[in-house]
């Protein structure tokens, strides 16, 4: 089975609202390429400055790039992505232009290779792909996640990913009981399992999610210690949780907010992601308005990452 690579030009202020759009109409993986990160200097996990290939990003703007299986990528696919990106507000008509292809299956993993380093998410979490993980020298200590792509969101790069990082290493301790809601890679559930937690569920609506997760999970031998089953948001949950962790999107954790509240023992934390700078205000309403205290919010890149204490 292949690949289709969609391509897609946007102006930079798009950008939040294009990748939560492209991650609702079932892209496999958006990366971005933002072409300001070429003036930026950029030091590696080892402290060194390096330079990246011009050839990997645009000359001006941004290049979001999603991932579909060819078989679900349809001509009213692509044509209900170009649609729904055109009327996105503040999109840029001058700049926006798609283009389109198509990677053999046997070229997928090469091509994750040219993008995927390690690189610290947070201050204690690095990310670390498992074709670098014997050269990686690990200077600082950090948890190493140990992760290969895949098919699934969650490589810790996006800001959405490593704000939850940033929640869960300052608040997460071994004796909690976890829920990870979306979990996509595994990569949150990991980052739990590395800071002693036990017990751990990991769900997501997706099948292959579920798939792509176990396999991380075997990667960094926390398998036993993680239940991952494919469930809609907290529906069919009957179990009382200390944190519950969901990065999906605004308007579907705000569909949670009250099961959440139900679900989480006294002092328990909801650690939500995902959410565009825009709906924040409105979620952290609703927060409050269920009973919730608002304990830290992070804002990176037009996305707000929101901690909340039953
Ligand atoms: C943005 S990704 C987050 C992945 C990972 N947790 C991270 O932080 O990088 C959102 C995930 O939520 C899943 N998802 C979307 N709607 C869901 C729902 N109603 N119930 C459970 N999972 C859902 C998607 O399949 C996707 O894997």
């Amino acid at each position: 089975m292949n690949w289709i690579e969609y391509s897609i030009m946007i102006n930079k202020e798009a950008e939040p609202v294009v990748t939560a759009l492209l991650n609702e109409l079932g892209a496999n993986g958006v990366v971005i390429e933002d072409s300001s990160e070429l003036e930026k200097g950029h030091i590696d996990v080892y402290g060194e400055i390096y330079e990246l290939n011009p050839k990997d990003y645009p000359e001006h703007d941004i290049r979001v790039k999603c991932y579909f299986n060819e078989l679900v990528f349809t001509d009213s696919l692509e044509q209900e992505i170009k649609d729904s990106i055109a009327h996105v507000e503040g999109i840029n008509s001058e700049i926006l232009s798609f283009s389109k292809t198509i990677i053999k299956e046997s070229d997928w993993e090469n091509e994750w290779k040219n993008y995927f380093h390690p690189f610290k998410a947070s201050e204690r979490f690095a990310i670390v792909p498992s074709w670098e993980e014997d050269t990686y020298d690990n200077q600082d200590d950090d948890l190493c996640i140990k992760l290969d792509p895949g098919m699934a969101f969650g490589t810790g790069d996006h800001p959405t990913t490593s704000m939850c990082l940033k929640h869960i290493e300052e608040v997460v301790k071994p004796n909690h009981k976890i829920i990870d809601v979306g979990t996509g890679s595994g990569i949150l559930s990991i980052g739990c399992h590395l800071l002693g937690v036990q017990s751990i569920k990991a769900v997501d609506l997706d099948e292959l999610a579920i798939k792509v997760a176990k396999e991380n999970f075997e990667k960094n031998n926390c398998e036993q210690d993680i239940l991952a089953e494919t469930g809609n948001l907290l529906t069919e949950e009957t179990e009382q949780y200390d944190v519950i962790i969901a990065n999906i999107l605004a308007h579907i954790i705000d569909l949670m907010i009250e099961d959440s509240y139900a679900r989480l023992n006294d002092n328990g934390y909801f650690i939500t992601s995902g959410i565009i700078e825009e709906k924040s205000d409105e979620i952290i309403e609703k927060l409050k308005e269920t009973g919730y205290t608002i304990e830290k919010v992070l804002r990176e890149d037009g996305w707000v990452s929101i901690r909340a204490r039953k």
